[in-house]
């Protein structure tokens, strides 16, 4: 690789539509494009049984291991490939196997508090939040961690009102001050298509 890849950041809240943006964006720019999830660093918790993982607080910042995810990202961004865990939500579990991730020219680093640690944010090239309403973001997460995540209703609106929101209001909605851009309702088809605009420019180079 002639130069260091070019790191974008996505944050915003659950359901704001991040991994959607970021979906988006890698489907249309292809293999040029490597997407990491910041879920992938929640702590390992193996050494909790499953009753005391769900009570775990996965929205305060300390649920992450940042240093595995500022080291890895540096490794990224100097052309070195990685070993990146992966996460099994339904289990709140980090799963044993990791998977080798190769650098590409454009890195995005996608989840909620991507925009929380100055070792993250100081890697970044160009810093995106992505604001959604939050009655719109719990219908979606309801939604998705039934569907997706093996939830039931009764313990998604149990964890939003105990952590997930509280948390968003005191650690992820201040980040947004550190963005250079904020895409309103998640996936905005405008938003989008100047953000695939700006990656293949640099792309292209
Ligand atoms: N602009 C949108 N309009 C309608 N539904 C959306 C939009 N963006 C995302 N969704 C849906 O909302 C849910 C949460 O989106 P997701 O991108 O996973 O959010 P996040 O990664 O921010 O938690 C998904 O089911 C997704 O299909
Ligand atoms: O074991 C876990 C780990 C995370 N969560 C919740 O996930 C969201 C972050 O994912 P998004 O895709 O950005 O919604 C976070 O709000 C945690 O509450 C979980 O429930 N269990």
């Amino acid at each position: 690789m002639d130069r260091s890849p070019y790191a974008i950041g996505i944050a915003g809240g659950t359901g704001a539509g991040k991994t959607t943006v970021a979906r988006e964006l890698t489907e249309s720019v292809g293999e040029a494009v490597t997407m990491i999830p910041l879920d992938n660093y929640y702590e390992d918790l193996s050494h909790l049984d499953m009753d005391e993982r769900r009570e775990v607080n996965y929205d305060h910042p300390s649920a992450f291991e940042w240093d595995l995810l500022a080291e890895q990202l540096e490794t990224l961004l100097a052309g070195e490939p990685i070993e990146m865990p992966q996460y099994d939500f339904e289990r709140h579990l980090r799963k044993p196997e990791r998977v080798t991730v190769e650098p590409s020219a454009v890195i995005v680093l996608e989840g909620i508090l991507v925009l929380y640690d100055e070792r993250i944010t100081d890697q970044l090239d160009l810093k995106v939040y992505v604001e959604t309403d939050a009655d719109v973001r719990i219908l979606r997460r309801i939604r998705r961690d039934v569907v997706e995540r093996g939830r039931d209703l009764e313990g998604v609106i149990e964890q939003y009102l105990s952590t997930v929101k509280p948390m968003h209001e005191q650690f992820v909605e201040p980040t947004k001050k550190r963005a250079d851009i904020i895409i309103p309702e998640g996936a905005n088809r405008t938003a989008v298509d100047l953000l695939q605009e700006k990656v293949e420019g640099e792309i292209e180079g």
